[in-house]
């Protein structure tokens, strides 16, 4: 068995436990092959939280520090050539193997041919996701500053939205597992029909970012189970607690074991043995393209497992001169700071009509003003510090270019001194279409206001993207707003309002934002394997042809 730990929390003056083990079969277990850890910081602080088990097969720290690195400074073309990007690159090929990963696999596909997949009935699937969704609601403030903790988003967000989002999704689910039909199809009115069964797809390998660390688990969790199938989940290596947290929830909820599974692991170690794994039917990854295009390329090289992808993002927001500024600059505000920007949908590009340029932008400055990034314990923080010390120098080196490729920065721009990874709302005006600024996902709080005169133009620079994940339009003209929500390419599309998402409503991307849909019914498509089966039940064959 692993130990839990207690975390200390200053600003309560009580106690955190956390679970720190690999959790297969509902227990919570060391690594079948190694000691290493994988280290949680706080980022509002700088402080070591607690270490939990990583799931290695190869020399670890040299891993880590690869694979972290690797992550910031992709962009940066000093890395290339590097010794440390030699030997990264050599311990992230070699990793693929991961034992706890099989182990994890293995369980899950013991479950899903005994106890879960087609030997349990919706209703009770039905039963255990809701009864998983009380106990989440119940701990609900525990697991919010668990989630502070690790990730430094504001206690009350984590609790009201992230985690009232998350109970709301698996009660949504809950609702399906009963009601997942296929069609009986006529094909012949005397002697033939057919129908289709829609299967649970199987082992499903979930890989999940640091942003959302709840609310991403739900969304892959709750389709899953309620389609009849088993998990093997991995969180982020900078956020693993609340995913193993929850894995204590499943244990209470009832499910038995080996229907979901844990393994907290770096990407490159578990996320990548996940991905190659011949028997693994699925895998559902929320994260940046860069790896999303590497687990494609896995799956495809492996056994050609189904594949759904939500990546990155550099959603547009258009401003035209009928809007209601006041609101519009609210939304635009909200969709760029929320969660510190380190959003999918954050709306990091706005464009705004000349007309009401510069009233549009005053507005805009004073809204970003009046929000608090702050600890995520203090009452009036509206956001925490962004997730990681990786995190905080990439979106810095964007601000730096920013500056020296020429925009104009009109808000924040400045560090702060002392500890945590704190980021200010930054703006930046004069902005042109090649500039990193408005290309690059920063996922930080860092907006680009350029500006458009005609409909058409606006369109053409909202597009102009590799992405096609979010975009939003503030319009009073109904017709306005029909035409270019047609012609916006995105997944989802706002109009007078932005970044507002349910749990019945699919979500997803275009372009190289994705592929598949999660949320809504549309979700029950990715975990589940549409059968034909063809019936006769009269016709005599008529032979030799
Ligand atoms: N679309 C989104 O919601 C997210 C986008 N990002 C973007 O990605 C950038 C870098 O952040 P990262 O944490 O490095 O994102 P990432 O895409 O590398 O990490 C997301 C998940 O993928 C796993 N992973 C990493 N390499 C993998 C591999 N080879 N095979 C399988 N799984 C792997 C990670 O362990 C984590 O669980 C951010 O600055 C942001 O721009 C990051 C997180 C979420
Ligand atoms: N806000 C939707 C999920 C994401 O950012 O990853």
């Amino acid at each position: 068995m692993a130990s839990p730990v207690e975390i200390s929390v200053a600003a309560t003056g009580k106690k955190l436990t956390v679970p720190t083990g690999l959790f297969i079969n509902n227990e919570f277990v060391p690594s079948v092959d190694s000691q290493e850890k994988i280290h949680c910081v706080n980022p509002a602080t700088e402080e070591t939280l607690c270490s939990v088990v990583a799931d290695p097969t190869e020399p670890r720290t040299a891993t880590f520090v690869g694979s972290r690195a690797l992550n910031s400074v992709r962009m940066r073309a000093e890395w290339a050539g590097s010794e440390l990007a030699r030997r990264a690159a050599i311990l992230a090929r070699r990793s693929g193997s991961a034992k706890d990963i099989d182990v994890a696999v293995a369980a899950a596909r013991k479950a899903f041919a005994t106890t879960w997949g087609k030997n349990v009935t919706g209703l009770e699937r039905s039963r255990l996701l809701n009864k998983l969704a009380d106990l989440m609601e119940r701990d609900a403030q525990q697991l919010a500053e668990l989630e502070s903790l690790n990730n430094g988003k504001p206690v009350k967000i984590a609790r009201d939205f992230d985690i009232g989002d998350s109970v709301a999704c698996l009660r949504y689910y809950a609702g399906f597992a009963d009601k997942i039909v296929g069609q009986t199809i006529e094909v012949d009115n005397k002697t033939k029909v057919a129908f289709t069964r829609h299967d649970p797809i199987g082992v499903c390998g979930q890989i999940i970012p640091w942003n959302y660390p709840i609310q991403m688990w739900a969304w892959k969790v709750a389709p899953a189970l309620a389609c009849g199938c088993t998990i093997v989940m991995k969180p982020s290596e900078f956020t693993p607690l609340t995913a193993l947290k929850l894995s204590e929830l499943i244990v209470e909820a009832g499910f038995p074991p080996g229907v979901v599974n844990t393994i907290p692991s770096l990407g490159s170690v578990g996320g990548a043995a996940l991905s190659s794994h011949m028997d693994v039917d699925k895998v559902a990854f929320t994260g940046s393209t860069v790896t999303g295009r590497k687990i494609m390329e896995a799956a495809a090289k492996s056994n050609i497992k189904k594949v759904s992808l939500e990546l990155g993002g550099k959603s547009p927001q258009l401003i035209f001169e009928s809007a209601d500024l006041e609101e519009a600059s609210k939304w635009a505000a909200l969709g760029i700071l929320y969660n510190t920007g380190q959003d999918c949908t954050a709306g990091s590009r706005v464009y705004v009509q000349e007309s009401v340029y510069d009233a549009f932008l005053e507005k805009l400055v004073e809204k970003a003003n009046a929000l608090t990034i702050g600890h995520g314990f203090d009452e009036k923080s509206g956001g925490g510090p962004v997730v990681s010390k990786v995190q905080y120098d990439k979106i810095w080196s964007y601000i730096e270019s920013g500056k020296q490729e020429g925009a104009k920065c009109i808000l924040g721009g400045e560090k702060r001194s002392g500890k945590g990874y704190f980021v200010d709302p930054t703006i930046f005006t004069d902005v042109k279409p090649d500039m990193k600024i408005v290309k690059d996902e920063i996922f930080g709080p860092v907006l680009s206001v350029g500006r458009f005169k005609t409909e058409e133009e606006g369109i053409k620079l909202a597009n102009d993207t590799s992405y096609g994940l979010g975009a939003g339009l503030h319009s009073n003209d109904a017709s306005q707003c029909m035409r270019v929500s047609q012609a916006l390419e995105a997944g989802t599309v706002w109009v007078n309002q932005y970044n507002l998402l349910y749990n019945n409503v699919p979500f997803g991307g275009k372009k190289q934002s994705g592929i598949g849909r999660e949320l809504g019914s549309y979700a029950l498509e990715e975990y589940t394997s549409v059968k034909a089966i063809h019936w006769n039940y009269g016709e005599k064959l008529d032979w030799p042809l």
